[in-house]
């Protein structure tokens, strides 16, 4: 046994995957050997979420037969949704109320039709399809607006807009949207995958695997980077700061910039780049290019003080929430909406560790005293 301490599990290996793989020294992701890039142009996600679960890309027949019993699972129970409002009411977050409600989805569920892996999936389903009616409520209540009802002719991105706003998106958010929940599918070990992945080595169900991912998701260090670039950005615009300026006194201030770094990618992420793509075309269609100038001005800033250089270079969180600000989205619905498409890479996990299952369990070395004398409550 090595007694070798890997911090924060770096490079260590733990299990065999043919889900994703991330290249960090040549910037590439591939699902199961398909570039990120072609998906995100020419696949749905509703097609990544049957590639990743399924192990091939559908045929057409076999695509519509999967999106229609994705769609039909949209519906949420009056209680879940109940509660949504509940938590609207006391003000709390999307994301918490999002984990709050995930977990609460299970007492509706009256189990899987199947065991094992086919169970995961079909149950991982129910919670894929569900995840955007209850993210919409919620919204909605904040609002004080009623839900809206899924549309089951709506594709899996174009019904969340729909459900958010009660108008049906234009052909170039629905795309865009669906690119970034592709984009966003599955990423390896992550930290949230991994914390799916050791909930279900317990062989506990895919509802507690999914409500842990959410918590890991939602951490600063992960997921919720795309809130907190998205809040730089606005705390820049409105200190009227050149955005090279606010980095450069942040920097010296010994804050770190969200949306830059990463475990793995020591070169640009690749979807990163796809999304800043996506960011260029919203803005030279809308006219606004505010939020594009002010990324390219920070990449290019910490490009030339060596950052990238040294791997640290944009990630996925940093472009983003430019995205979805554009389309009128708020601000801390984007680590929710990360959840509704990473869902589906946690439940491809899930259920890929069960059907070779090892109950996940490392060691850490004891630095506590050898031995102390106990002491009376009453003496001490
Ligand atoms: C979807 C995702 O989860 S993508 C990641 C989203 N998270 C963020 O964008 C938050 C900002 N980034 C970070 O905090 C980190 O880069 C992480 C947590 C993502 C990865 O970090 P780790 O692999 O653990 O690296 P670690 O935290 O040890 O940092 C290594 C070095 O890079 C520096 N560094 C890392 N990220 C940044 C950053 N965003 N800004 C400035 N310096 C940074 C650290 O200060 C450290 O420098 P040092 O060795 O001189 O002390
Ligand atoms: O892989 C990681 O550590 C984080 C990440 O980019 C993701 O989860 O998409």
């Amino acid at each position: 046994m090595s007694d070798e301490l890997k911090r924060g599990l770096e490079g260590v290996l733990v299990a065999e995957s043919e889900l994703s793989h991330v290249d960090g020294e040549v910037g590439t992701l591939v699902y199961r050997g398909y570039d990120i890039e072609e998906l995100a142009r020419d696949a749905s996600y509703e097609e990544v979420l049957y590639l990743l679960w399924y192990g091939s890309l559908p045929t057409r027949e076999e695509l519509e037969s999967f999106a229609t019993s994705l769609a039909d699972e949209r519906d949420v129970d009056e209680d879940v949704l109940a509660t949504v409002r509940t938590l609207a009411d006391a003000g709390e977050r999307p994301m918490a109320a999002l984990r709050t409600a995930t977990s609460m989805l299970s007492a509706y569920d009256d189990g899987a039709e199947v065991e094992g892996r086919e169970g995961t999936l079909e149950q991982g389903a129910r919670i894929t399809a569900k995840i955007p009616t209850v993210l919409a409520a919620f919204e909605r209540a904040r609002q004080g607006q009623p839900p809206i009802d899924p549309d089951p002719e709506l594709s899996h991105a174009g019904n969340f807009l729909y459900m958010l706003t009660g108008v049906e998106p234009d052909e170039v958010s629905e795309e865009t949207f669906d690119e970034a929940l592709t984009l966003h599918a599955d990423h390896g070990l992550n930290a949230s995958t991994f914390t799916a992945m050791v909930i279900g080595s317990t062989m506990a169900d895919v509802y507690s695997g999914v409500t842990g991912g959410i918590g890991a998701l939602s951490g600063s260090l992960h997921g919720g980077a795309n809130q907190d670039v998205m809040e730089l950005l606005y705390e820049i615009h409105e200190s009227d700061k050149d955005p090279v300026e606010w980095v450069k006194d942040a920097r010296e201030a010994g804050r770190r910039v969200p949306g830059f770094g990463h475990r793995v990618y020591k070169v640009k992420d690749p979807r990163a780049r796809i999304l800043q793509e996506r960011l260029r075309d919203l803005a030279a269609a809308s006219g606004d290019d505010t939020w594009l100038q002010y990324t390219t001005a920070i990449e290019e800033y910490l490009t030339e003080e060596g950052l990238v250089e040294k791997g640290i270079a944009p990630n996925v969180d940093f472009y983003s929430g430019s995205v979805y600000d554009s389309m009128g989205i708020p601000m801390d619905l984007y680590t929710p909406i990360f959840a509704m498409s990473r869902v589906g890479g946690w439940v491809a996990h899930v259920a890929e560790y069960q059907a070779d299952n090892r109950l996940i369990r490392p060691r850490a070395r004891y630095t506590g005293p050898d031995s102390a004398e106990f002491v009376p409550i009453d003496e001490r």
